[in-house]
């Protein structure tokens, strides 16, 4: 007896992760991709998907198919607005777009148990990334003073990255101390990087790279750096198939791709 497929739309896709993913659906059997949202699509090429003709291209809630799952790879600024057309919709949110705060998760999961359905909200999709966190958090309990340094494509239209902001909550988490008091005197504004949880963080943006996350603890006498290298969006993809594969099997909207985990 086989099973049946999993439905998916993804949102934000004609940006770079929503294409890969698009792609990466497609070429899984166990999934199948039965439309694509983005309200600025029909502005200018609608018709330049290079999608299969059966998946439906929205461009307002009213078009979007049936489906179980709502990918979303879009921006910081609209992301919280679709996850919650999602959920009223009855779809699971499986949210890989960064920026969503602390303050909007927290109403986004009161909006998911209230529809009784569960989700996904996931920093990194990248397995490398996702231990590099592990591993900050570990560090901390006896490195409390720590900074990062995220690293990314000149095109990355948010900072700080979604990663090193989770990292920094890691790194909270991870204390069982604060850190020293930050005591210098900076003559360029915002040299010292902008402050998440009590860790600076520094980021880079330069073309050339895709994305890297870089986490310097420093001690009596020693230091310890932990880092990260992302070299293609393929990395991405191993984290976003098997989050969809296992996404509607949770009852809760979780945070952190190790929620899917073995
Ligand atoms: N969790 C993870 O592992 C990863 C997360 N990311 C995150 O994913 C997000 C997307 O990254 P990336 O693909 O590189 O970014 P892009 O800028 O390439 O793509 C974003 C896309 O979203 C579209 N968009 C804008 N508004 C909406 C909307 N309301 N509904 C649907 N689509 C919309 C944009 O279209 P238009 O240009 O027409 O506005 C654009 O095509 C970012 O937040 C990034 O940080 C990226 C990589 C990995
Ligand atoms: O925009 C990107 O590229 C990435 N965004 C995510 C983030 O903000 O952390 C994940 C990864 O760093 C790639």
């Amino acid at each position: 007896m086989s099973e049946s497929k999993i439905r998916v739309i993804v949102a934000g896709f004609r940006g770079s992760m929503g294409t890969a993913s698009c792609q990466t659906i497609l070429n899984d059997d166990r999934f199948e991709l039965t439309g694509v949202f983005d309200p600025h699509a029909a502005l200018t090429d609608g018709n330049d998907t290079h999608l299969p003709s059966q998946v439906v291209v929205a461009t307002t809630e009213d078009e979007l198919p049936e489906a179980d799952v709502w990918l979303d790879f879009t921006t910081p600024t609209v992301v919280e607005n679709n996850v919650e057309v999602a959920l009223q919709h009855g779809l699971v949110p499986l949210v890989g777009t960064s920026g969503l705060t602390t303050a909007q998760i927290k109403s986004l999961q009161a909006l998911a148990a209230s529809a009784h359905l569960g989700g996904l909200i996931v920093p990194n999709f990248g397995l490398s990334a996702v231990l590099l966190t592990q591993f900050a958090k570990q560090a901390a309990k006896y490195f409390p003073n720590a900074e990062i340094i995220e690293m990314h494509h000149a095109d990355k239209r948010d900072a700080p990255s979604g990663t090193a902001v989770a990292t920094a909550h890691a790194i909270a988490a991870g204390r069982q101390q604060q850190p020293d008091s930050d005591h210098t005197e900076s003559s360029v504004d915002g040299v010292r990087g902008g402050i998440v949880d009590n860790v600076p963080i520094h980021a880079v943006r330069l073309p050339g790279y895709l994305a890297h996350e870089q986490v310097l603890f420093g001690g009596t006498g020693e230091a310890l750096t932990i880092r990260q290298d992302t070299y293609d969006r393929e990395s991405f993809m191993v984290g976003v198939k098997l989050a969809l594969s296992k996404v509607t099997t949770l009852t809760e909207l979780k945070v952190g791709l190790e929620q899917v985990l073995d």
